[in-house]
C-alpha cells in the first residue's frame, strides 16, 4: 500500500499537518483573512449564493436548513415536499439527497443576521460543507469498479477485488520502443522486492508521472489512492483531489475557461468555494490517460496564466499547471501508456514510475479475489499456469480479467469445446461469451450455437472489426462519432446499444454530451483488426488486403494464405513500435483450422490452411533465426520483436523450435557447431519465457559470435549467476545488462564481467542498473575491464547507494593506482555499503598505508592486494604480509 499511501511528500510550503483529518477541516480563526473571502466581489457573490434559496431562487425568508446543509425559505421548502411526497421520499432540491422521512428543519440565520457576523466564520462555514462534499462524493464516486463494461453486472466493490500491483520507481529501459504487452515478458517471475521505496527522495515533488501498458490498472490505481484518501486511510493531509481525466478535457479542447471554471464543471461540488482557498489548501490533481490526449500540449510558447480566475484554452490552462504557473503548491499526478508519456517535458518531472502489472503471486491473489468458490480458482490458476503463453499474459491485470470470465464459463457450463490454450483461443471465447450475455445461454453449448450466436451478430461483429482494424492502422484506440459513422456504425441505432457493443465497446464520458469510444481493451481492438483482415481474405476484399502487399507488386483476388501472413510477418516487423504485433499473433491465430471452425457463422466459409500453416512456422522460424543477420543491416530492431515471433509458433500450437533448441543443447553438437545469432536469440526468448530460473548462463559454454552473445545477455535476468567473462561485451551490451538489473523480476545475484572493455562509459550505463531499487547483485567483477577512476567514482556512488546488495566487488587490473582508490573510499566507508570483500590485484597501488587509511570500514573483512591481502580487518588486525592466496 505503499505506493498508494505515499505518493506524495508535503510540500513544505503547506501549512498542513499530516494528521489533520478532511472531515475536521482546518480551522482559520487565527489567521488573516484572505482577503478574497472577506470583501471581494466574489465574496459577496459566495455570500449571496449561500443565501438565497434554491427553489425559489430568492434571497432565504424564514431560512431553514436540512441535513445535507442546504438552506431554503421555511415556506418553499415545505410546499416542494407536499406536492413531491407522493412519491415515498423527500429529497433535496439542490443535492438531490433523499430521505423516507420528512426532514428536521433547523432555522438558520438570514444573510442580514450573517453578515453582522464575524464574516470569516461564514468562509470557513462553507469551506467545511464543500470539502465534506467533495471527498464524500469522490468516495461514491470511486467505491466501485466497473469491469469491462458500465453495467451494474460488472460492478464490484474496489476494495472486495483490488489486487497490489507491482510498481516501480523509474522505467524499464527501451520501453518506447517495444509494444507494449510484449515488452513485459521477462517480468514474470515471482519477486521478494517490495514496491517502490519512496522514503529517500520525498522532499520537493511535485509531479508524478505513471506509466503503465494498456489494462496494466493505471485508472485502477488512481481509484484506489482517491477511495483510500477519501476513506480517511491515506493522504490525510491533502484536502481536494481533483480528477481531469484527458479522455474528457479533449472534449472541450477549443473552448475557453478559467481553470476555476474547469474545476467546477468536473467537481460540480466546489463551485461555492472561493478562488483564494486554493493557495492555501492542499490540492492533488490527478490527470489520468496522458495517451488519450489530444489537446497540444506546448510547454515552450505559452500565454502565462497564474490566477485561476484568467480565462484560456485548455491547453494553456494544463501547461501553466503542470509548470508551476498557476497554483504552484499545487501536487500533480499524470498517468500514462508509455509511448504517450513524452508529451510532456521531463524538466516537469520530479518522479517517473511503471506499473509492471501483477508478478506471479499477484496473479493468483486476484483470481483468488475475483473467483468466489476457491475450487473453481484453483483449477483456474493451475490451468494458467500450465499454458505459458496465457501465464505470461496474465501479468496485464485486465487480461486476468478477460481470462477469468471465461475460464469461469467453462467450468461452469461444461462447454463443449477444448478449453483455450492460445491467445486467439481465449479471445474467440471470450468474444462468443460477451455476445451471449443477454440472449443466448451458453450452457452446454457446441460449436454450432456458437456458429449461430455469431451469424445473428454478424454485421454488427464486422462493422466494429473494420473499424478496430482502420483505427489500428492509424494508432488510434479511442474513436468518434464520425469514426463509427465510417464503419456504417450508426451510433443512434438501437443495436448499439444493445448486445455485443455494449459488451466489448465502451462508450465513455459524457461531458456536454459528448461522447467517445473504445474496445474493452487494446488487444481486444487487435484481435477484432486480425478477424476482420481474415474476414477480408475469405471473401476477397482486396482494397484492404492490399494494405500488406508489397509496394511494387500486384496481388491476384485469390492470393494465397500464406503470401498474405508472410506479408503481414513483414509488415509487423517494420513497424517501429510494433503496434502491429498482437494483431499478428492474432492472424495466424485465426488462420488455423480449428480457430475458424469456431468462428464460422462470422466467416463466409473455412479455408483448408493447414499446409500453409506449416510453410508459415517453416518461414518465421527461419526469419527468428536470420534475424541477427537483419539487425545488423538495419542497425537497430528491438530483441522483442524475435519473442514475438516465438509467441507466433506458440500461436499456431507449433513448439518445433523450442524443441530443436532444447535438443541442441541437451546434445553435444553445441560444442563443435557454432549457434548462430538468430538460433541465441530463440535461445534467449526460451530461457526468458521459462518458468524456471536457471542457476547458472556461462555464455562462454555457448559456441557463438560476439553478436550471438549479446543476443544471449537479455537472458540475465531469468538466472543466478551470469559468467560473461571474456565475451566482447561493448556498451550496448551494458544497456541490456542495466535494463536487466532493473527488473523487478531480475534473479541476478551474481556478474561476471572480466576481461571485456567495458571502459568508463561502459560502467557509467551500467550504474543505472545498480543503484536500481530492484538490483540485487551480491557480486560484480570488473576486472581488467580498462576502468579508470572515473568509474570508481561512479562504483563509489553505487556503493553509498541504500539499495546496494553488493558484497564482493572485483576491480584487479584495471591499474587503478592511488587516486583511484581515493575515489573509491567514500562508496567503502559509506554506513550502507555492503561490501565484505574487495579484491584488487595489480592495482599499482603505491602507498598501500595509504590504501588502508582510506578505507576504515570494520566490514571489510577481506581485502585481495596484489602480493598482499588483509585479512580480518573487520578485527582491526595488524596488516600481513602473506602469500598470494586465490580467494
Ligand atoms: N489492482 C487491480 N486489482 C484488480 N483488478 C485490476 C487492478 N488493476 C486493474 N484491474 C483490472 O484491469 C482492468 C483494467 O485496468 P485499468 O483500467 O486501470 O487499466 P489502465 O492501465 O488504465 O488501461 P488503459 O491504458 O487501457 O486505460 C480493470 O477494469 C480491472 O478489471
Amino acid at each position: 500500500m505503499q505506493t498508494q499511501r505515499a505518493m506524495f511528500p508535503a510540500p513544505s510550503d503547506v501549512s498542513m499537518k499530516s494528521d489533520r483529518s478532511i472531515v475536521e477541516p482546518p480551522k482559520f480563526s487565527n489567521r488573516p483573512v484572505p482577503s478574497g473571502l472577506k470583501s471581494s466581489e466574489e465574496g459577496n457573490d459566495q455570500l449571496q449564493n449561500q443565501f438565497t434559496c434554491a427553489v425559489c431562487q430568492k434571497l432565504l425568508k424564514d431560512p431553514v436548513s436540512i441535513i445535507c446543509g442546504h438552506k431554503f425559505c421555511r415556506q418553499c421548502i415545505n410546499s416542494y415536499w407536499d406536492q413531491s411526497s407522493s412519491s415515498g421520499a423527500f429529497g433535496c432540491p439542490q443535492c438531490r439527497k433523499r430521505s423516507r422521512t420528512r426532514p428536521v428543519l433547523h432555522p438558520h440565520k438570514t444573510m442580514e443576521e450573517s453578515m453582522q457576523q464575524d464574516s470569516y466564520q461564514t468562509a470557513d462555514d462553507v469551506l467545511h460543507r464543500v470539502l465534506h462534499t467533495h471527498k464524500t462524493s469522490m468516495k461514491n464516486k470511486y467505491e466501485s469498479l466497473f469491469e469491462g463494461i458500465k453495467s451494474q453486472d460488472s460492478k464490484t466493490l474496489l476494495n472486495r477485488i483490488y489486487t497490489q500491483l507491482y510498481i516501480i520507481e523509474g522505467e524499464s529501459a527501451g520501453i518506447n520502443e517495444e509494444h507494449e504487452v510484449l515488452q513485459k515478458i521477462p517480468k514474470t517471475q515471482p519477486t521478494q522486492n517490495a514496491p517502490v521505496k519512496r522514503e529517500d527522495k520525498e522532499d520537493k515533488l511535485k509531479t508524478v508521472l505513471t506509466k503503465g501498458i494498456a489494462g496494466i490498472g493505471k485508472t485502477v490505481s488512481v481509484q484506489k489512492f482517491i477511495l483510500d484518501w477519501a476513506e480517511g486511510k491515506a493522504n490525510q493531509d491533502v484536502n481536494f483531489m481533483f480528477v481531469l481525466p484527458f479522455r474528457e478535457l479533449n472534449l472541450i479542447k477549443d473552448e475557453q475557461y478559467s481553470f476555476q471554471m474547469l474545476l467546477c464543471d468536473f467537481h460540480p461540488e466546489i463551485k461555492d468555494l472561493n478562488s483564494k482557498i486554493y493557495d492555501s489548501h492542499k490540492i492533488v490533481f490527478i490527470f489520468d490517460g496522458l495517451d488519450e490526449n489530444r489537446i497540444p500540449l506546448n510547454f515552450f510558447e505559452y500565454e502565462k496564466i497564474s490566477d485561476i480566475t484568467m480565462t484560456s484554452s485548455v491547453s494553456v490552462l494544463i501547461a501553466n499547471l503542470i509548470k508551476g504557473e498557476l497554483l504552484p503548491s499545487a501536487l500533480i499526478w499524470i498517468t500514462s501508456r508509455p509511448a504517450a508519456a513524452n508529451q510532456i517535458p521531463l524538466q516537469y518531472i520530479d518522479r517517473v514510475t511503471e506499473i509492471q502489472g501483477f508478478n506471479d503471486p499477484q496473479k493468483e491473489e486476484y483470481f483468488r479475489k475475483k473467483v468466489c468458490d476457491q475450487a473453481q480458482a484453483s483449477k483456474i490458476i493451475s490451468h494458467i499456469k500450465s499454458t505459458k503463453s496465457l501465464h505470461i499474459m496474465c501479468h496485464i491485470p485486465v487480461f486476468c480479467w478477460m481470462s477469468a470470465v471465461v475460464l469461469q464459463q467453462f467450468l461452469e457450463c461444461c462447454i463443449n469445446a477444448e478449453i483455450p490454450k492460445t491467445l486467439t483461443e481465449m479471445y474467440i471465447h471470450f468474444l462468443l461469451i460477451q455476445i451471449n450475455k443477454k440472449k443466448w445461454k451458453y450452457r452446454k453449448s457446441t460449436e454450432r450455437d456458437g456458429k449461430t450466436l455469431l451469424e445473428n451478430n454478424r454485421d454488427m461483429i464486422l462493422k466494429l472489426a473494420e473499424l478496430a482494424f482502420k483505427q489500428l492502422i492509424k494508432g488510434n484506440i479511442m474513436f468518434y462519432e464520425e469514426d463509427l459513422r465510417e464503419c456504417g456504425i450508426d451510433v443512434t441505432e438501437a443495436s448499439v446499444y444493445s448486445g455485443i457493443c455494449t459488451e466489448i465497446f465502451k462508450e465513455e464520458s459524457v461531458l456536454y454530451q459528448k461522447k467517445v469510444y473504445c474496445f474493452v481493451h487494446l488487444s481486444f481492438q487487435e484481435f477484432l483488426a486480425a478477424l476482420y483482415v481474415f474476414h477480408c481474405f475469405v471473401s476477397k476484399n482486396m482494397e484492404v488486403l492490399n494494405f500488406f502487399k508489397p509496394l511494387y507488386k500486384e496481388w491476384p483476388e485469390n492470393v494465397p494464405m500464406e503470401e498474405l501472413l508472410k506479408r503481414a510477418v513483414n509488415k509487423a516487423l517494420e513497424s517501429k513500435d510494433g503496434h502491429l504485433d498482437l494483431f499478428l499473433r492474432f492472424l495466424l491465430g485465426i488462420s488455423l483450422e480449428s480457430n475458424q471452425r469456431l468462428l464460422q457463422g462470422l466467416l463466409t466459409h473455412t479455408e483448408r490452411s493447414s499446409e500453409s500453416i506449416d510453410k508459415m512456422i517453416t518461414y518465421i522460424q527461419k526469419i527468428i533465426k536470420m534475424m541477427m543477420e537483419k539487425i545488423r543491416q538495419r542497425m537497430h530492431l528491438p530483441t522483442d520483436r524475435s519473442i514475438n515471433l516465438f509467441l507466433c509458433l506458440t500461436e499456431m500450437r507449433d513448439q518445433s523450435l523450442s524443441r530443436e533448441i532444447q535438443e541442441y543443447l541437451q546434445s553435444e553438437k553445441h560444442r563443435e557447431t557454432a549457434l548462430s545469432p538468430g538460433q541465441c536469440s530463440a535461445l534467449a526468448c526460451m530461457l526468458l519465457i521459462a518458468d524456471e530460473v536457471q542457476d547458472e548462463l556461462n555464455l562462454k559454454k555457448y559456441n557463438t559470435s560476439e553478436e550471438g552473445y549479446r543476443r544471449l545477455i537479455p537472458a540475465i535476468t531469468k538466472c543466478r549467476k551470469a559468467l560473461l567473462a571474456g565475451c566482447r561485451l561493448t556498451m550496448n551490451s551494458c544497456e541490456t545488462m542495466a535494463s536487466a538489473l532493473q527488473s523487478a523480476n531480475s534473479s541476478l545475484k551474481e556478474l561476471d564481467l572480466t576481461n571485456n572493455g567495458l571502459k568508463d562509459s561502459g560502467v557509467k550505463l551500467l550504474s543505472a542498473g545498480l543503484n536500481s531499487s530492484h538490483c540485487k547483485l551480491e557480486i560484480l567483477r570488473l576486472a581488467a575491464c580498462n576502468l579508470t577512476t572515473n568509474s570508481c567514482e561512479m562504483i563509489s556512488s553505487s556503493l553509498q547507494s541504500a539499495n546496494s546488495c553488493l558484497t564482493e566487488l572485483d576491480i584487479s587490473y584495471n591499474g587503478l593506482r592511488d587516486s583511484g582508490v581515493e575515489l573509491l573510499s567514500d562508496g567503502l566507508n559509506c554506513s550502507h555499503c555492503k561490501l565484505e570483500i574487495l579484491r584488487s590485484a595489480s592495482c599499482e597501488l603505491i602507498d598501500f598505508m595509504f590504501f588502508l587509511k582510506a578505507i576504515c570500514n570494520p566490514q571489510l573483512c577481506l581485502i585481495k592486494l596484489d602480493n598482499f591481502y588483509v585479512m580480518n580487518y573487520k578485527n582491526k588486525q595488524e596488516t600481513q604480509k602473506a602469500p598470494p592466496k586465490t580467494i
